[in-house]
């Protein structure tokens, strides 16, 4: 029999703050609503590449908005965003390619669920964009997942396999499917419903899916909404 939960594959990268704001309603709503939640990972910059587009934070009076603005979502959604002190360098310079393909190594080698993924996810985000922490160097994947509570055997396994061409090849699919879906940015939330995919971009658009989907929104905790 067809089920009838709805399936939302969510689309992100951990150099984008904007994204952590996504996935945490998500990760929070995956229980609420009748939904299979399908963390994505991929890498933003072969988005900002294979679309033309530019990350937003270059242009100077859009990247001083952003800043006020992710000041504000995170006390709306109750994530602690801090941004890096040398936000360029984090995004631009150092950027999220090792980290991406570290999370997808944690997929792969993950079995019945993707708790782990989200586990790692969240603590690489915690580390760059609330921590000025380093997302590049293998000590900094280690700690990030010894934090989500992996062994460090395991760690080092997924180190190892984070650089092989099987992960590599498997981030660059994942960020190609979110290009077949004309992605541009992320977060990006595709989901599909009577066989057909609809694509929304941002964090700002729950309301709009919870719409489309036949569910309801209740703000960005609904724990505390249905209390
Ligand atoms: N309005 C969106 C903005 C999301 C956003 O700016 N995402 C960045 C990455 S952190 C991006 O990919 N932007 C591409 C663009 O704005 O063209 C939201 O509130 O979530």
């Amino acid at each position: 029999m067809a089920s009838s939960r709805k399936v939302i594959e969510l689309f992100y990268d951990v150099v984008s703050p904007y994204s952590w704001l996504g996935f945490e309603v998500m990760c929070r709503y995956r229980n609420v609503w009748n939904i299979d939640l399908k963390l994505r990972p991929a890498f933003l910059g072969g988005i900002m590449q294979g679309s033309g587009n530019k990350p937003p934070g270059l242009v100077p009076n859009k990247f001083l908005y952003m800043t006020t603005d992710l000041h504000r979502l995170a006390q709306y959604f109750q994530v602690p965003i801090s941004p890096p002190a040398d936000p360029f360098e984090a995004m631009f310079e150092k950027g999220s390619l090792s980290a991406m393909r570290f999370v997808v190594a944690v997929q792969e080698r993950e079995v019945g669920g993707d708790k782990q993924v989200e586990q790692v996810s969240r603590e690489l985000w915690m580390r760059i964009w609330s921590q000025d922490k380093d997302i590049t160097q293998p000590a900094s994947l280690s700690e990030a997942a010894m934090k989500a509570g992996l062994s460090a055997s395991e760690v080092e396994e997924l180190l190892k396999l984070s650089t092989s061409k099987e992960i590599k090849d498997k981030l660059k699919r994942s960020t190609q499917e979110a290009l077949d879906h004309r992605a541009f940015g992320f977060p990006l939330a595709v989901c599909h419903v009577n066989g057909k995919a609809e694509v929304f971009f941002g964090s700002d658009r729950f309301e709009l899916i919870a719409h489309y989907i036949g569910e309801k929104w209740m703000g960005p905790q609904p724990a505390a909404a249905k209390l």
